[in-house]
């Protein structure tokens, strides 16, 4: 029987859908199953851990998963040095200090002596060691952001998305101590017979990450200007051209980075491009 890989994926919580996403759109198809717990997937050898985000890094680390998907910012509260996989682009976060609005803030030795609340105290305790500060902490579990308004801190460091929790208790960003994504992170010690398979799984992945990144574009150019339209669309290795049935006019086939697109589309048209067609990309393999 073929070993299978275990990977750990948050049970609920802002990770959970976009994890399950990347996977079933890495062509994997779960088993229904009433298991609150565990997954099994029918047609990869792969079982799915459903656990707490915050203790998927150690059981990575110990083994006892092969595999975990987990916000970056933990591998540095955990202080563990682990190998990231893939950085998959969903959970885009900050760790920044807020301090009050009102308060003035012109460089990090205003949070000396100060007090600061926070769920993430190694991040924090590493951080003013590195900045030679010294601060009073104060480790809370959860709500961080109301904690200067009850007088329990002068300062926070929490998570920060939009920044919207932040507005709605008064404080403001004054530094940003890292940034964080959901990454997918490998076991120091897989065994060696998982090892095809973990990479099978990281190579069905990246081509999803490459193919979210990048749309298919197709387009109608006057023969005349193909040089200079292909000169904005280079492509994966350079366009695909094909004669269109009206003399002097090609279809041009490429891909395009979607931030990119925007950029182009109006020298595109000057050079003349019509029937513009852009779509989205399932896999891509480079
Ligand atoms: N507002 C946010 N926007 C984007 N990403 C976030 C945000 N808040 C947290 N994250 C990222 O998502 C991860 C999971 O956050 P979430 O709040 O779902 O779980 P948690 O409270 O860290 O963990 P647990 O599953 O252990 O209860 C965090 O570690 C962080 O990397
Ligand atoms: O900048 P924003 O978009 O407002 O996001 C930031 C908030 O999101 C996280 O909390 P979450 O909603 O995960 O609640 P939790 O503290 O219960 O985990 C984080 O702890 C912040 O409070
Ligand atoms: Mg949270």
């Amino acid at each position: 029987m073929t070993k299978r890989l275990k990977i750990a994926v948050q049970k609920s919580g802002r990770l959970h859908e976009d994890s399950l996403q990347i996977l079933q759109d890495a062509g994997i198809v779960l088993e229904k199953s009433k298991d609150q717990l565990k997954a099994t997937a029918k047609n990869f050898p792969l079982d799915i851990l459903y656990l707490r985000n915050g203790d998927i890094p150690q059981y990575v680390n110990d083994g006892v998963v092969d595999v975990g998907i987990f916000g970056e910012n933990l591998l540095v509260e955990k202080r563990l040095n682990l190998p990231i996989l893939l950085q998959l682009g969903f959970s885009k976060c900050s760790l920044c200090v807020a301090i009050p609005k009102e308060q003035n803030f012109t460089e990090l030795k205003d949070l000396n002596t100060k007090k600061i609340a926070t769920s993430y105290p190694n991040t924090v305790q590493d951080f003013l060691k590195k900045e030679n500060l010294t601060a009073d902490l104060h480790t809370i579990s959860g709500s961080v952001e109301i904690a200067p308004n009850i007088g329990l801190a002068d300062a926070v460091v929490d998570i920060v998305s939009s920044g919207n929790t932040l507005f709605k208790n008064n404080l403001k960003p004054v530094y940003t101590i890292l940034k964080s994504e959901a990454v997918l992170v490998a076991s120091p010690s897989i065994p060696s017979i998982l090892q095809a398979t973990l990479n099978q799984l990281v190579f069905r992945i990246e081509s999803v990450l490459n193919a979210r990144n990048y749309k298919y574009i197709l387009l109608n150019a006057p023969n005349k200007n193909i040089d200079q339209i292909v000169a904005l669309l280079p492509g994966m290795k350079s366009p695909t051209l094909l004669p269109l049935a009206q003399e002097g006019w090609s279809s041009l086939h490429s891909v395009i980075a979607e931030e990119d697109f925007w950029n182009v589309i109006n020298d595109l048209k000057k050079a003349g491009a019509e029937g513009i067609l852009v779509s989205s990309i399932e896999k891509m393999v480079r």
